[in-house]
C-alpha cells in the first residue's frame, strides 16, 4: 500500500547548520511511528517540515501521493495533516467541555443559526463528550482549563487535535514536562486512539522505554540524519543506535548522506 506520508531527501539548513539532512522516509497509513533521537537531533524541525511550519531547503514532502512541499500549514491541516500545537490556543477561562466543543465546532464550521441551534449544540456537545471520554478526562468536563494539571492540559490538547479529525496526527512530545505518575495516562490515551484504528500517528518521544510497546516502527534521527527506521526490535538490536544512545563515538560514515 502507498504510504500516507512520505519525504524524499528532505533537507533544511539554518545558515551553515544542516538541521535535517537528506531524510527520506515513508509512513504507512494507520500505523504509529515514533521519532527518537538526542537533543538537537532535528526531530521538531522534521515535524515542522511535515506540518508546513517550515519549508525545506531541498527535498520534497508528499501526502497521499500529492506533493505538499510548499503548501501552508493551514492547508495541510485541511488536507488531513494535524499537529497538536496548532490548536493549543486553549481558552483558559472556559471549561474543558466548552473548549472541546469549540474545537469540534471550528472543524465543522457551523454557523450560529437560531432555528437549528438546539440540534447543533446538542450534537456538538455529544461529540465533544466522546472525545473527552477518549482522552480520559471524564469527570473533568466542567473544570476550568487554566486550573488543569499539566497532564490534563496535554489530554485536552489531544482532544482538541482529535476534534479536527485529521487522518494524520503529529504529536510532539506529549509527555514533556509531566510528572512520572502522569505519563502512563497519556500513553494510554495514545494507545486508545491507535486501537480505534483510523489514525496515522507520528510521535516524537525521548523516552525509548515508553514507546517500545506502542510503536509499529521507530525512526531515529541523529545530527539531522536518519540513523535507522525499523521495528522496535530492529531498533533495539541496532548497534549504531545503541552506540549513539550510549554516548559512544558516532561514526558519521554509518549514515548514508
Ligand atoms: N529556526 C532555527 N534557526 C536556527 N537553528 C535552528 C532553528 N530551529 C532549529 N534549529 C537548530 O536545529 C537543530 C535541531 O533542532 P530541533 O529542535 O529540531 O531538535 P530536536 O531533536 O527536536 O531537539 P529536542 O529533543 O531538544 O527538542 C538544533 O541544533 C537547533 O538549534
Amino acid at each position: 500500500m502507498d504510504p500516507i506520508l512520505k519525504t524524499d531527501q528532505l533537507t533544511i539548513r539554518f545558515g551553515g547548520h544542516t538541521a535535517v539532512s537528506n531524510v527520506s522516509f515513508e509512513m504507512p497509513a494507520r500505523q504509529l511511528k515514533s521519532i527518537i533521537g538526542p537533543n538537537g537531533a532535528g526531530k521538531t524541525t522534521f515535524f515542522n517540515l511535515l506540518s508546513g511550519e517550515l519549508k525545506p531547503t531541498e527535498g520534497e514532502v508528499f501526502f497521499k501521493g500529492k506533493r505538499i512541499t510548499t503548501m501552508s500549514a493551514v492547508a495541510r491541516t485541511r488536507l488531513g495533516l494535524g499537529r497538536s500545537f496548532q490548536i493549543t490556543n486553549v481558552f483558559p477561562n472556559l471549561t474543558v467541555l466548552e473548549n472541546v466543543r469549540l474545537a469540534v465546532q471550528s472543524k465543522k464550521n457551523i454557523r450560529y443559526q437560531m432555528t437549528r441551534h438546539f440540534f447543533h449544540y446538542k450534537s456538538l456537545m455529544e461529540e465533544a463528550q466522546q472525545l473527552i471520554d477518549l482522552v480520559l478526562l471524564q469527570g473533568r468536563e466542567h473544570a476550568i482549563a487554566s486550573q488543569l494539571s499539566h497532564g490534563e492540559k496535554r489530554k485536552l490538547e489531544i482532544a482538541m487535535l482529535l476534534a479536527l479529525d485529521t487522518e494524520v496526527l503529529l504529536l510532539d512530545e506529549p509527555t514533556a514536562g509531566m510528572s512520572l505518575e502522569e505519563v502512563p495516562a497519556i500513553l494510554d490515551v495514545i494507545k486508545k486512539i491507535k486501537q480505534k484504528g483510523d489514525k496515522t500517528i507520528l510521535l516524537i518521544e525521548h523516552k525509548m522505554d515508553m514507546i517500545l510497546d506502542l510503536s509499529d516502527s521507530i525512526m531515529v534521527l541523529f545530527n539531522g540524519k536518519l540513523l535507522a527506521d525499523g521495528s522496535p526490535q530492529e531498533i533495539m538490536d541496532n548497534e549504531t543506535v545503541q552506540n549513539a544512545y550510549l554516548g559512544g563515538l558516532y561514526d558519521e560514515n554509518a549514515v548514508e548522506s
